[in-house]
């Protein structure tokens, strides 16, 4: 037995010396059983928790279970090769991605693969997929505003940068084309955008990629992609991931949105590794940490203070209702780790009331701090109009006898919400949205007949081109509008309603100038 061994260690040091290659060393564990997305695998005794194990094939694992006989991994790629008995080759760090400006206009999955055809990623840097969120003293209060271009959600459900602002609603309400309209308005301002797909449907992933790329957003964003049919694996990893390239750029001190689209799909595959893994199911069989992997995630967005350079991360993250139940569990989970919620309801998307933001059940907890403040001076009558005629419409609904006072609050509501009411894809500027809201509170819209509200809005939009760039200047200042300033304003969207009315309804006159309260 010595002689064996004296002869191997004298092979070995004959080996080494002839050769000027370092040696390594390697460490080497077998598959014990293999199924839908995850793989046991033993022999690997000193594996960490979320270490990236080799596959044979390129597949790629990381390490989920980490129990004293085996392991459980969760695959990150194509599995159907794999079998009991094939090799595992630890690699002795933890999953990252590729991050840096050469990112930006590319499409990639979650592992830094490019998905455009255009090459290889030429990114240098790499970070891992895991980082911890900043800390409370590094954090910045949101102070500035990120608008939308969406005039419902810019006037009464503000975002300010580094905010979570949680988009939920049932299938098919608007949730993609809200965040997607978000993106679109960045156009030729600062903020970066990362849009991450995860679980969807591929032709859903490349409508909005076509449209990115048709209206130039493509040039800002970056898009990492997982498709419904990937591993679970894939799609448990993607918004950590993008939200790795996304904090490269809030740490180079820019401003960043990102959109989650969705959580739903995350939580999903989160379960299915988790009941595959044998983990102990809770409610709606969610493992029990399915709230930490989604605060984590969304802690990390942020705005850093200015000693870090006052980048900001904005997120945007979507979550899909069943049966509008906003009470079940990943709702509310995701509802108490936000800033706030648009909810959009279906009830209003079958009336035609686009986008179907419903006002009462949405909230924005500390973007109304980061409002310009030439908003908050129209809005909080509107918001009260608002509320009022969302309450005496459900009365009017029974054909309850209304006195005139009555009608004509819910008259001016329905302007309110025909002039909130906009098309996707088409972004409004914040002086257009102004001029309009300040239209709404003098009532100018009252005497417009319904059906011509698209037109009416239209035309008094269009009055914006008139101001001036000192006023232009005055309308995104933190400054609140002088008396003076909103007199200006109001006396310009009159002359455009005056000009409309004349053309299109020549018996109906203007109200004359409504008395423009003082800013509260
Ligand atoms: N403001 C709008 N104006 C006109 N059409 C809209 C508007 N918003 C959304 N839509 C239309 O509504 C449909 C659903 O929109 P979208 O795909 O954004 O919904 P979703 O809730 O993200 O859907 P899913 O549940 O499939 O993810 C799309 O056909 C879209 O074009």
């Amino acid at each position: 037995m010595t002689n064996t061994f004296d002869e191997l260690f004298s092979n070995l040091e004959i080996a080494r010396n002839t050769t000027n290659a370092e040696l390594s060393p390697r460490e080497i564990g077998v598959i014990t059983s293999v199924a839908t997305g995850v793989a046991k695998v033993s022999g690997l005794p000193s594996v960490g928790f979320e270490e990236l194990l080799k596959f044979p094939g390129d597949v790629y694992g990381i390490a989920f279970n980490v129990d004293e006989d085996d392991i459980g991994v969760v695959l990150l790629g194509d599995y159907w090769h794999l079998q009991a008995g094939d090799e595992v080759e630890r690699c002795g760090h933890v999953v990252d991605v590729p991050v840096g400006n050469s990112l930006i206009g590319r499409i990639i999955t979650p592992l830094g693969k490019s998905l455009d055809g255009n090459g290889v990623l030429a990114a240098t840097q790499r970070l891992p997929v895991e980082r911890p969120s900043p800390a409370i003293m590094d954090r910045a209060a949101v102070s500035v505003p990120l608008q939308t271009g969406i005039k419902v959600v810019d006037a009464l459900i503000p975002v300010g940068r580094g905010q979570r602002e949680l988009i939920l609603g049932d299938r098919q309400t608007g949730k993609t084309a809200i965040a997607l309209d978000t993106i679109l308005n960045q156009r030729g301002k600062d903020v970066l955008c990362v849009y991450c797909a995860i679980g969807q449907r591929a032709s859903g992933v490349a409508k909005v990629i076509a449209k990115l790329r048709e209206e130039g957003a493509l040039e800002y964003t970056v898009v990492v992609v997982t498709e419904g049919n990937d591993p679970p694996g894939l799609a448990y990893l993607a918004p950590y991931a993008a939200t790795s390239i996304a904090e490269y750029f809030m740490e180079q001190g820019r401003d960043v949105l990102i959109v989650y689209d969705d959580l739903t799909h995350h939580a999903r595959a989160y379960r299915e590794l988790s009941l595959l893994l044998r983990r102990p199911p809770g409610r709606e069989a969610f493992p029990g940490d399915i709230f930490y992997i989604h605060s984590r995630l969304l802690e990390r967005a942020t705005h850093l203070s200015d000693e870090l350079g006052g980048g900001s991360l904005t997120a945007l993250p979507i979550i899909e209702t069943e049966a509008q139940d906003m009470s079940a569990y990943i709702p509310t989970n995701l509802i108490s780790i936000t800033d706030g919620q648009i909810y959009l309801s279906p009830e209003l998307f079958e009336l035609g009331v686009l986008p179907a933001v419903d006002v009462g059940k949405s909230v924005s907890r500390v973007g109304g701090k980061a409002q310009r403040a030439a908003y908050r001076s129209v809005t909080v009558d509107l918001k009260l109009a608002y509320a009022q005629f969302e309450e005496l419409e459900t009365f009017a609904r029974f054909g309850a006898r209304l006195d005139e006072q009555t009608l004509a609050m819910i008259e001016h509501g329905r302007r309110i919400r025909a002039c909130l009411m906009q098309s996707e894809f088409a972004p409004v500027s914040m002086a257009e949205q102004i001029i309009v809201l300040i239209a709404l509170t003098g009532a100018l819209f009252d005497p417009v007949p319904l059906a011509k509200m698209p037109a009416a809005e239209q035309a008094v939009r269009q009055a914006a081109a008139n101001l001036s760039d000192d006023m232009l200047a005055r309308l995104a200042s933190t400054e609140k509008l002088s008396h003076q300033d909103k007199v200006g304003l109001l006396q310009l969207a009159e002359q455009a309603m005056k000009g409309f009315l004349a053309e299109s309804e020549p018996t109906i006159e203007v109200p004359i100038s409504t008395d423009v309260s003082e800013p509260s």
